[in-house]
Formats: C-alpha cells, sequence, structure tokens
C-alpha cells in the first residue's frame, strides 16, 4: 500500500483537506520524555543552520541545527518509529534533523524538494535521488509564534508539543509540488524546538557499523 492510503487509514490520523497536497497530522506522536531526550540532544550540538540555497538572502533560515548520530540510541528509536508508522523503508531516510529556533528566528517560505534546474540538483540528489515524504516533529509548544504556515493551501499548523506532520513534497509524475511552499514562521517567545526527516527516491548512504 503506498503511504498516503495507509496513513488515511491510521487511527488518530488527520488529513488536512485540499486536493492539492498530501498533508497529514499525528498529535502526540511522541510523549513529553521522548520529546525531552531529543531537545537534549539538540541542545548539545546545534549550531547554525545552513541552506542549500537561500537565495541570496543569509536571514533565509536563522535557526540553529544539528543532525543526530546514526549511532544514538534516541536517534535510532525515533527512526524506527517514524518510519514503522508511514510505512517506510528506513533505508531511504536522510539522518534526522534537529533545529532550534529561538525568538524571532525562521525558515522562510521554501520546499523541502530540489529544483531540477537548480544549482544544488546534480550535487544533491544524483546519488539518492529527489526528497519524497517529509515527516518533521515538534518537539515543545513555544510560548508564542513558530507556526508552519502552508501558503499555497492557506494551512497553517500550530506547533504542539510531540506533534507529527507528513507530507509528500512530489507529484505522482516524480515532479515537485509547489503546493508543499512552507514557512516556519517566527517564534515570538520562547523556544521552538522540531526534528525533521526527509526521505529520498534512493538509500541514504550510512557509515558502515561498528
Ligand atoms: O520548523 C518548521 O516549522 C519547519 C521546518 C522545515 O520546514 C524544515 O526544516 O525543512
Ligand atoms: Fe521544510
Amino acid at each position: 500500500m503506498d503511504i498516503a492510503s495507509r496513513l488515511l487509514g491510521t487511527p488518530g490520523v488527520q488529513k488536512v483537506p485540499s486536493p492539492k497536497l498530501d498533508l497529514f497530522i499525528n498529535k502526540k506522536f511522541l510523549s513529553a520524555e521522548e520529546c525531552a531526550a531529543l531537545i537534549e540532544r539538540i541542545d548539545a550540538k546545534r549550531r547554525p543552520s545552513t541552506v542549500s540555497d537561500d537565495m541570496g538572502d543569509k536571514y533565509f533560515r536563522t535557526s540553529e541545527t544539528c543532525d543526530l548520530s546514526w549511532d544514538d540510541p534516541v536517534a535510532i528509536a525515533l527512526d524506527d518509529k517514524i518510519a514503522g508508522f508511514m510505512g517506510m523503508d528506513a533505508a531511504l531516510g536522510e539522518p534526522l534533523q534537529g533545529q532550534r529556533y529561538a525568538v524571532g528566528q525562521e525558515f522562510k517560505a521554501h520546499t523541502d524538494y530540489f529544483e531540477v534546474n537548480g544549482p544544488d540538483y546534480v550535487k544533491y540528489c544524483s546519488e539518492t535521488g529527489q526528497r519524497t515524504w517529509t515527516a518533521m516533529i515538534y518537539l515543545n509548544t513555544p510560548e508564542a509564534g513558530g507556526a508552519t504556515r502552508f501558503k499555497v493551501i492557506d494551512k497553517i499548523v500550530q506547533p504542539e508539543e510531540g506533534k507529527l506532520l507528513m507530507w509528500n513534497n512530489l507529484r505522482a509524475d516524480g515532479s515537485g509540488n509547489v503546493a508543499t511552499l512552507h514557512h516556519a514562521m517566527k517564534v515570538r517567545a520562547g523556544y521552538k524546538y522540531v526534528i525533521t526527516k526527509w526521505y529520498r527516491q534512493r538509500p541514504w548512504p550510512r557509515p558502515a557499523a561498528g
């Protein structure tokens, strides 16, 4: 069964009503304890975020980021949990990425797939293919701000501790779906912590075990 059909039939999963994209929400995907363990890791490893193409705007993604280690048991457990829930092959996943946004920080409107004719396509996609699905989890409920806005479909998702979002970045023909355009809006008070997981068309290379 494909991922979207499976999620449609999964208890506790809501589909955001739009004919333009497959966007699903599962509240309380993670417990407070699971979220706290991940926040601890993000705080231990975070550094200023980068983007593949900031379109000349150095304020495009102002959060701090970290990749979680493949050999961290907390990351391994989360990886399995997300893939199992979605019915996704875990081998297709990039490393889990954590982010922290402080007051005023944001990630401006962007798509997670790469532009086929853009400068990054060959560099980022020749081995593993395009990004397919995104899974994103809010690890806390910021005091104010920090919503994720899907502007094309006019949907604003409020950040809430443990809430999982999942969407398909591609159309049925494999091209990028512009309706996935999303903006991580500025945090107005407190912090916002998230985990992002991107899946590819082909397996992502992992370090050899041991
Ligand atoms: O923090 C958010 O709300 C969205 C994060 C995001 O879009 C990303 O990391 O690609
Ligand atoms: Fe994104």
